[in-house]
């Protein structure tokens, strides 16, 4: 693993006003959102002390375009009930009012212009879609607009070789072996997700009758 650092926030803050907020962006297609997701945000907010981590569900996921997934409202949905007990956790709807298939760069662009210029963004980012990095849209553009924080995930090697020098820090965090492909696969089976997730999100799928086939 590369440059790592229990606490982050010192080194963030040289040179930065007082009264900017530190934001940290969680994106992802949260099919279901599971504790991976939550227990990374947590962890992030923590190490880099974070005014409050914004999770945004995204519209039309492009490099998932082969597989299945669920409406944006379902998903938007399950991520509310899930965040909604941490005071400093929010639930932004950007990446799916804008339509189209949904690219970081345009989800950076949108916050910083909802929040306005006091404002650090962090996107935080799993093993599994850093590997990816390269491949996503506008990238020069995408790394001006926040610093990155990949985090560690069980079964993926944590690496900021695909990425440009000082655009992104390393972070471990507490290791769940937990995914959202899992999940659907396991409701299919008829198999327990309880305590993969918030209990909130159990219910909803059930209700819904999300992943039967
Ligand atoms: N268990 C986990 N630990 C750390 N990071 C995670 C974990 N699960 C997902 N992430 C990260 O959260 C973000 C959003 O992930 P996503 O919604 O695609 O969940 P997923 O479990 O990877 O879904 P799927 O299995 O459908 O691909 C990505 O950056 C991903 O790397
Ligand atoms: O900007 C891109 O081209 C891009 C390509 C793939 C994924 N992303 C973002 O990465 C986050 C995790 O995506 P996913 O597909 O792993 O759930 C989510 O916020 C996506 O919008 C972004």
């Amino acid at each position: 693993m590369g440059r790592t650092c229990p606490r982050e926030r010192s080194a963030y803050d040289r040179g930065v006003e007082e009264d900017i907020r530190r934001i940290g962006i969680m994106g992802g297609t949260f099919d279901p959102i599971h504790h991976g997701h939550l227990v990374a945000a947590s962890e992030v907010a923590d190490r880099f002390g974070l005014d409050e981590v914004v999770f945004v569900p995204t519209g039309q996921p492009w490099q998932k375009a082969d597989e299945p997934v669920s409406s944006a409202e379902d998903r938007y949905l399950m991520t509310v009930i899930a965040t909604a007990s941490n005071p400093r956790f929010q639930v932004s709807r950007v990446d799916i009012d804008r339509g189209g298939p949904t690219y970081t760069v345009d989800t950076l662009r949108d916050l910083h212009a909802e929040y306005g210029p006091k404002v650090q963004l962090f996107f935080i980012t799993g093993a599994d879609a850093l590997e990816r990095i390269l491949s996503w849209k506008d990238l020069d553009q995408m790394f001006e607009l926040a610093h990155f924080i990949g985090v560690t995930r069980p079964g993926f090697e944590l690496s900021d070789k695909h990425v440009p020098a000082d655009t992104v820090t390393l972070v471990q965090v507490p290791a769940m072996a937990i995914s959202s492909t899992d999940c659907r696969a396991r409701v299919r089976r008829g198999e327990p997700i309880w305590y993969l997730m918030p209990d909130g999100v159990v219910q909803y799928i059930a209700k819904r009758r999300l992943y039967q086939q």
